[in-house]
């Protein structure tokens, strides 16, 4: 579905990503982790458009990204979270789901909301795809609540829900457990793996490895900007390679994260 092809990145003199190769199959649940620093969020930024490839090549189904800009991309059927929260706190989640469908109404999600009445059918299907997008992260009961008022946990599924609003066939899921408490990390895990369910392909980063061995089928790992294993999840916990990518960096914070080692 996804293919990176010798993809490289520089700042300047800092070689942040090199030659990196990476398929991301169809369906399912891909994981990319790898410690601080190592590449993991650059790669989004190239696949969404936000960066340019220094050199490289990005093929989502067939079609060459490089070059296209972030909107296009979103409509071509990707779509993403970031690490940053990024909800409009002073709107209801409705509304800030509907914002994430702009791209697929006819006169913009910001006409509709502030319509009285003219396009009322469309911001009926709007309002009621929203409710459908909240209610796979568990959210339809605050529907009508400003999302200021919601829990840190719940904003990441809030930024899921809009993600989704895009309906894209990709979703990239940056570090969504980051922040969370354990039972809201349960709760989400079941709830990613339902939206897996429901035909949707996800590519994650992150750096809780109880959340990624448990929810991931693949898992690609990025030590300074190179690939350095990839394979199911017991594969990845056995490589001696990835253990010491982790382990032989005492300053990494994945080392002490509850669960890093499972
Ligand atoms: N726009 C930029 N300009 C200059 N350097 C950058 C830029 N974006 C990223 N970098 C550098 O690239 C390196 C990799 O950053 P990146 O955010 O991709 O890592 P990461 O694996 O996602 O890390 P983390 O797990 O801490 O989020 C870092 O050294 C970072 O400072």
């Amino acid at each position: 579905m996804l293919e990176l092809s010798s993809v490289s990145r520089h700042f300047g003199g800092l070689k942040v990503l090199q030659e990196v190769n990476l398929a991301v199959p169809d369906k399912g649940v891909f994981g990319l982790i790898g410690p601080n620093g190592a590449g993991k969020t650059t790669v989004f930024n190239l696949i969404t458009g936000l960066l340019p490839p220094t050199s490289g090549t990005i093929h989502f189904d067939g079609q060459d990204l490089v070059g296209r800009k972030p909107f296009q991309i979103t409509r071509g059927g990707i779509a993403r979270t970031f690490q940053n929260i990024r909800v409009f706190k002073e709107m209801s989640l409705t509304e800030n789901v509907i914002v994430g469908m702009d791209a697929h109404l006819r006169y913009g999600a910001f006409g509709l909301l502030a319509s009285t009445g003219m396009f009322r059918s469309e911001e009926r299907r709007a309002r009621d795809r929203a409710r459908e997008l909240l209610s796979w992260v568990k959210l339809d009961h605050k529907a009508d609540q400003l999302a200021d008022n919601l829990s840190y946990g719940d904003q990441r599924k809030l930024e899921l829900a809009r993600a989704l609003a895009t309906e894209p066939r990709l979703l990239l899921l940056d570090e969504p457990v980051a922040g969370m408490n354990s039972t809201e990390k349960l709760d989400l895990m079941r709830e990613i793996q339902n939206i897996a369910e429901r035909g949707y392909t996800i590519f994650m980063i992150e750096h809780d490895m109880r959340f990624v061995m448990g929810l991931c089928e693949q898992i690609a790992v990025l030590n300074f900007g190179r690939i350095i294993a990839r394979g199911g999840p017991d594969q990845i916990r056995n490589d001696p390679q990835v253990i010491e990518a982790y382990l032989g960096r005492e300053d990494d914070e994945a080392t002490n994260d509850e669960g890093a080692t499972a």
